[in-house]
């Protein structure tokens, strides 16, 4: 960055200098019968600094972008790391607009601050220092009337920074939420609650609009005092050079070329009106970053953790209680999976099968006891090794916005095409890779929906396989191809299945149930009229 600050200010000048040495030579060549020799040093300057102004320009905006674009995506880096430590909580602490905010706005006002402000500054600071002590040099009163009235137009910037800052903190805020209720309306746009949302995103919209306007009269407020300090900067040493010209003291071609000189140096004050923008923005985009480094993923990962166990599979979840929203949802809950067993958990809506899942992902800890894999408490293992080895189906089946190749790679980024399409006719998909699924599989139907994920879950590599009711929205035909195609691809590995219905439970070997917090044997075959039903 401080190269291409250098060469901002080397470019500024280039431009003060093109303008004056063109003055010298426009007014040399007026002034004298000269030869086209005696002309050809300032033909070479004009030419030199015209082309050097330029590539010194380009120079500063690829190393200067260059830069910053290296500095965001390390904060971007940093950013998403920090998020995906939240996993499945993320979105107790952030909508998904949020997010998104945080991701690009925010972002793009820490990279770019560099640019907007301090590059606009140190162009200016630079032509002010330079263009100051050659005009003093040849006359203090000269320097007076071209260097001060740069400066105050400069200056002049200052009284809009409290106003600017105000605008640019209600606009950065007002985009936010417009960001985040249109996500959320548009995620929920089935139920009307985009029709809802309406009026809110007007009054946003209008309120973004004005937001613009004051902010296009500050700055059009700024143009023009900045422009009356240009006329009398003019005005100023057209008055002192023609005197100083009358009475020798200034050959008239140096004058023209001082005139041009001061003229070009006006230039350095384009971007310096967007420095309080970037400033407050920048600001506003620290604050909210600060605040969420305050906030404590709850699970965390170890600093030096311990590798996954190898061999079969031997999780255990010894008498654990789990609270949810501080109420207690797991208590004195024991589980013992072992190689290749498979568990079916049954129980009644909202009695904690799937808060059982997110245990053993460990997307929750747990309030008293401890879930070992191997031995080893999963707090001691990392996160992401540990999911690396469960597969996982949910309830809810999410499905990333992209085709139905990408959802089922998030399997396992290897698989060549023909494995992914003959799960899919496993599945009795009538799909094929390349469709577009949609924003969360909104182009699939619910129970096409269930089995993409189900299918994802198959290939996914995993020692314990969890599926969180595999078969809730499909018709008995369906229900018995996903229960074939889940009774083909279990070999080798554990199976956890968390259902409502029975006909899933055939693929059980043993049976649980989980009900006010406990697991235990369910009676064979499972009770008529108790929770689970088909
Ligand atoms: N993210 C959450 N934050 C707070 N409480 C939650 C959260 N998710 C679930 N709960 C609560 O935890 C309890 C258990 O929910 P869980 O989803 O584990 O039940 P379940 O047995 O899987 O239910 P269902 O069969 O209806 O899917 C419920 O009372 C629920 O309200």
């Amino acid at each position: 960055m401080t190269r291409a600050l250098l060469l901002g200010v080397l470019a500024a000048l280039a431009g003060v200098g093109l303008a004056g040495s063109s003055g010298l030579l426009i007014s040399r060549a007026a002034t004298f019968p000269a030869t086209f020799l005696a002309l050809t040093l300032l033909v070479t300057t004009v030419r030199a600094l015209g082309v050097g102004r330029a590539a010194l320009r380009y120079a500063e905006r690829l190393t200067g972008h260059d830069a910053a674009l290296k500095r965001g995506a390390a904060q971007r880096e940093a950013l998403f790391t920090r998020l995906a430590g939240f996993g499945r909580d993320l979105l107790a602490h952030e909508r998904t607009g949020d997010t998104l905010a945080r991701l690009n706005a925010d972002t793009d006002a820490r990279q770019m601050y560099a640019l907007r402000a301090a590059l606009p500054l140190a162009a200016l600071t630079g032509t002010l220092l330079l263009l100051g002590a050659w005009l003093f040099t040849l006359d203090p009163l000269l320097g007076l009337t071209g260097a001060v009235p740069l400066a105050v137009a400069a200056l002049a910037v200052l009284p809009l920074r409290a106003p600017m800052t105000a605008l640019t903190r209600d606009q950065v805020e007002a985009a936010r939420h417009h960001g985040t209720l249109l996500l959320d309306a548009l995620a929920s746009s089935g139920d009307g609650a985009a029709r809802t949302a309406l009026p809110a995103l007007n009054a946003l919209s209008a309120r973004l609009e004005l937001g613009t306007l004051q902010e296009a009269a500050l700055t059009r407020r700024l143009t023009a005092v900045q422009g009356l300090l240009f006329t009398l900067a003019v005005t100023g040493v057209l008055a002192r050079g023609a005197t100083l010209v009358a009475d020798g003291t200034l050959p008239g071609v140096q004058f023209a070329a001082v005139l041009l000189a001061v003229t070009a140096a006006f230039d350095a004050l384009a971007g310096l009106g967007q420095v309080p923008a970037a400033h407050a923005a920048r600001h506003a985009a620290l604050a909210r970053h600060a605040a969420l480094t305050a906030v404590t993923p709850t699970v965390t990962a170890p600093p030096t953790p311990t590798p996954v166990p190898d061999g079969p599979l031997d999780l255990h979840v010894q008498d654990v209680t789990v609270l949810r929203a501080g109420r207690q949802v797991l208590h004195g809950t024991t589980l013992h999976l072992q190689g290749s067993e498979r568990v079916a958990v049954v129980g009644p809506s909202g009695g904690g099968k799937t808060t059982l899942a997110r245990l053993l992902t460990r997307d929750l800890d747990p309030a008293a006891g401890r879930v070992t894999w191997g031995g080893v408490p999963l707090p001691q293992l990392d996160p992401a090794a540990l999911r690396r080895n469960v597969s996982l189906h949910e309830q809810d089946a999410p499905l990333l916005d992209g085709t139905l190749r990408e959802n089922l790679l998030l399997a396992n980024p290897a698989l060549p095409d023909t494995a992914l399409q003959a799960m899919l006719d496993d599945l009795h998909l009538p799909h094929r890779l390349d469709d577009w699924v949609g924003e969360g599989g909104t182009r699939l139907s619910g129970g096409e929906r269930a089995r993409v994920s189900i299918a994802r879950a198959l290939l996914k590599p995993a020692r314990l396989l969890i599926l969180d009711e595999p078969t809730a929205h499909l018709d008995q035909d369906d229900e018995q191809v996903v229960l074939h195609a889940v009774q083909r691809h279990l070999a080798g590995r554990a199976l956890l299945l968390l259902t409502h219905r029975v006909a899933p439970l055939a693929l059980a070997t043993r049976v649980l149930h989980l009900q006010d917090g406990h697991l235990t044997p369910a009676p064979t075959p499972v009770p008529a009229g108790g929770t689970p039903h088909d």
